[in-house]
């Protein structure tokens, strides 16, 4: 194993993997300093705020929303961004669903205050294999995020954040105010619906919810049903945040020092980075080197703690810890038969014709998902594999691999 996976991380072409030992950052660097709890800019939410940053962004009110739960959000806002032009037939409409912390940035295009590209800017955009010069491409932020769309830090009818009085959201929650997107923009029936992972379990619940309603679909490592298995790492990323004490329960936006749960919110992401990513890489790539400057032995760290620090620090950084648990919560509550019959009776409703992609390294959402998947959807091709060293962060990764399967399937759409 060992000969040819090197190879093929070496051969992957990618443009970073573990420096040397002796030029890794230095400790007070950014890349390789600890978590620092005191030291965070983000204020108590992190979460945008209207007038933050416009960039592009688009609004649109789908009103109340009854919740599969029994709870009830008064007014549904979601946030989304389009590109390119929606033609006169209607028919080519594309919805693209991010996952846990993506947001509706897709695309390569720059927005002021982000350095780096949207999250599929190798995927979505003009002249990529969905091309914004041929599809509108609308991609929302998820219903209970932080980037703009209705969620834990949006304020409530009272004044105040929401904060701990957010109720449960379910995928099928998300979805119902996503069709209120559709139907306010006029699009009746969506070429495509593509999402990965968490996005991919709201391209399947479209498929399940308003079949009329999407033509094709893409579920990219992805599951119908969450597994005991990916509860379980979800449940010790929840505890993270709530053992922190700065989150106070949910409520901590008045926090007179305006901070924030960050520490709860950074071990949260280590716990999951090391899921989005396969042993052998972390195994091949960072072995047991130690963190540049650091000694093991004596309190320091070896690199591949620091890489998760990193990680950890980054995201607590720029999103917003309510949203991380609420949409943790969807997630864990994710089934597609529930209320259906079971999965595969649920499956079994898809009408649209469907692509099913895995990773093949993928720990979390295990390619055996994707299998269910396929075989349960009748206009399913059989799944297309990706394969990566990567494991699950290789849907984000693996974009030539990606694209091509996207554009073959977009020509037999
Ligand atoms: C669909 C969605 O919703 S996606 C949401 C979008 N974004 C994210 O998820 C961001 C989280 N990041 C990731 O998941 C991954 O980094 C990806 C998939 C985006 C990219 O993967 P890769 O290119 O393989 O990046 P990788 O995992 O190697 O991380 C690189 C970072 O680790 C840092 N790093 C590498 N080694 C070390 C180390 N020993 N110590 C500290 N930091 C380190 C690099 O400096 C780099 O930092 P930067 O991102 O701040 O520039
Ligand atoms: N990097 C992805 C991984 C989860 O699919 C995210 O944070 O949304």
């Amino acid at each position: 194993m060992s000969t040819e996976h090197t190879a093929r991380v070496a051969a992957s072409g990618r443009p970073h993997r573990l420096a040397a030992p002796g030029s890794v950052p230095a400790p007070a660097d950014r890349h390789g300093a600890p978590v620092a709890p005191t030291a965070s800019p983000t204020r108590a939410s992190s979460a945008w705020r209207e007038g933050d940053d416009p960039g592009r962004r688009q609004f649109v009110d789908v009103g109340p929303l009854d919740l599969e739960g029994g709870g009830r959000l008064p007014g549904v806002r979601l946030a989304y961004e389009t590109w390119g032009t929606l033609n006169a037939a209607g028919d080519n409409a594309v919805l693209v669903l991010h996952a846990l912390t993506g947001d509706s940035h897709v695309t390569g295009e720059p927005r002021p205050g982000h350095p780096t590209p949207g999250w599929w800017a190798s995927l979505v955009g003009p002249g990529a294999p969905i091309d914004t010069d041929r599809y509108f491409v609308v991609a929302p932020n998820v219903l209970g995020g932080c980037q703009g769309s209705t969620g834990p830090s949006s304020i409530a009818p009272d004044g105040r954040p929401w904060g701990s009085r957010f109720p449960h959201v379910t995928v099928r929650d998300q979805v119902a105010a996503e069709i209120g997107l559709a139907d306010a923009l006029g699009i009746e029936s969506w070429a495509l619906v593509i999402g990965a992972s968490m996005g991919g379990q709201r391209v399947l619940e479209w498929g399940a919810t308003a079949p009329e309603r999407v033509r094709g679909l893409a579920a990219i490592a992805t599951a119908a049903q969450t597994s005991g298995d990916q509860i379980a790492s979800f449940h010790t990323q929840l505890a993270a945040v709530q053992a922190d004490p700065r989150f106070a329960g949910g409520d901590y936006y008045d926090a007179p020092d305006g901070e924030g749960p960050h520490v709860g919110l950074g071990i949260a992401r280590q716990i999951a980075h090391q899921t989005y990513r396969s042993a052998l890489e972390l195994d091949e790539r960072f072995g047991r080197i130690p963190q540049g400057g650091e000694n093991p032995f004596e309190g320091g760290r070896f690199a591949v703690q620091s890489y998760l620090d990193h990680h950890g620090d980054k995201l607590a950084r720029r999103f917003d810890a309510n949203t991380y648990v609420v949409l943790t919560r969807t997630m864990i509550t994710h089934d597609l038969g529930r209320d259906r019959g079971g999965v595969d009776a649920a499956l079994a409703t898809i009408t649209a014709k469907t692509l099913v992609v895995a990773v093949d390294s993928d720990r979390l959402f295990l390619p055996a998902q994707s299998e269910r998947i396929a075989a349960g959807i009748p206009g399913a091709g059989p799944v297309r594999t990706i394969h990566s060293d990567f494991g699950h962060d290789g849907f984000l990764i693996e974009a030539e691999q990606l694209g091509a399967i996207v554009t073959e399937f977009l020509a037999e759409l």
